[in-house]
């Protein structure tokens, strides 16, 4: 038997949808291996660019994790869960598909986009945490309402004409002009000009609404790599009846594990914080409701589950 490669999994994202959870569920597997640190980082603000040569670049890549414990044990395996890393598909994809050249498995966790958004916006502009978080989280949205910086993503993603069918303004979605631009070219390369002029390494006071745009981050990792690699999660179905347990069947099994109890089903990463005004909440689910909708197609799936994800009662 040969050993598996190092790191053989990758939770891509989405930030605050639950990707600390299923790290730590999936760690609960007694073949899994940690890697040495949750959130590697490798592939996108560790990434060391004095690097050149592939051999070179995967030995720093496989530091993050034990390599040689796994080389050792044949039936296990290690993972890293970053999930910066599923929007910022511009930087990580051509560089996972150099040093990482094996058919890697990926999950991608989503949320409600709204929740997602104001979960990411608590965090950032949270005063709790060691210095070293704090400015990992950057400053930029810290004396900002959850309003303004809507305002301000809104305004960065209609400045790279990301946004044409939304106005602004009136929070009023022009539909016929969503159908029509939803996964056209004119969406790609309005999706490249704004992560490359929005998305930075410096901080994490970026992409409150495109992290939750689902589909339309997917779009290039589908390009790059077979559909099979991809395993899709919602975390509200871990919030029903036995719903970590199903969850984590069909992990295992997308990893080839055989099933594993987990003895620890507490959500992790979890903050208490204010609910959402209404008068935000119903504008941004007012935007995010066709892209939800876009999702099952993108994904390709007929599941009930992902038919209408997160049912919202637009008004
Ligand atoms: N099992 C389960 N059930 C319900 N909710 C859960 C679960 N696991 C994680 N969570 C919620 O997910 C949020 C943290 O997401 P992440 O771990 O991806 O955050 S991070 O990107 O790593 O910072 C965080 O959401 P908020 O509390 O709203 O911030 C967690 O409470």
């Amino acid at each position: 038997m040969v050993s598996r490669p190092t790191p053989s999994y990758i939770i891509l994202g989405a930030q605050k949808a639950g990707t600390t959870s299923l790290y730590h569920y999936i760690n609960e597997h007694p073949w899994v291996i940690k890697a040495r640190r949750r959130e590697t980082h490798c592939l996108d603000w560790r990434w060391d660019e004095k690097i050149k040569t592939k051999s070179k670049q995967l030995e720093y890549c496989q530091r993050f994790f034990f390599t040689d414990h796994v080389k050792n044990r044949v039936s296990c395996q290690t993972g890293d869960s970053s999930p910066s890393y599923l929007l910022d598909s511009r930087r990580v994809i051509p560089r996972l598909k150099r040093v990482f050249d094996w058919k890697m498995k990926f999950f991608v966790m989503m949320r409600d986009p709204v929740r997602r958004a104001t979960s990411h916006y608590s965090m950032v502009t949270s005063t709790d945490g060691t210095p070293a978080q704090q400015k990992t989280r950057g400053l930029e949205w810290r004396n900002k309402s959850l309003w303004d910086v809507v305002q301000m993503e809104m305004k960065k993603m209609n400045e790279c004409s990301l946004i044409p069918y939304w106005n602004i303004e009136d929070g009023i979605i022009d539909q016929d002009c969503f159908d029509q631009f939803f996964g056209s070219q004119q969406e790609d390369e309005a999706w490249n000009r704004y992560l490359e002029r929005y998305v930075p390494l410096n901080t994490g006071s970026y992409g409150l609404l495109t992290r939750g745009m689902y589909a339309v981050q997917l779009r290039p990792w589908f390009r790059s790599f077979d559909r099979d690699q991809f395993m899709f999660l919602r975390l509200e179905s871990m919030k029903s009846k036995n719903g970590v347990p199903n969850a984590m069947e069909r992990v295992f099994s997308h990893l080839d594990l055989p099933y594993h109890p987990i003895c620890d089903e507490s959500a992790k990463n979890s903050r208490e914080y204010e609910s959402t005004d209404t008068k935000i909440h119903d504008y941004l689910q007012r935007f995010f409701e066709p892209h939800n909708r876009g999702l099952a197609s993108v994904i390709q799936t007929k599941s009930e589950e992902w038919i209408d994800p997160w049912p919202y009662q637009v008004v």
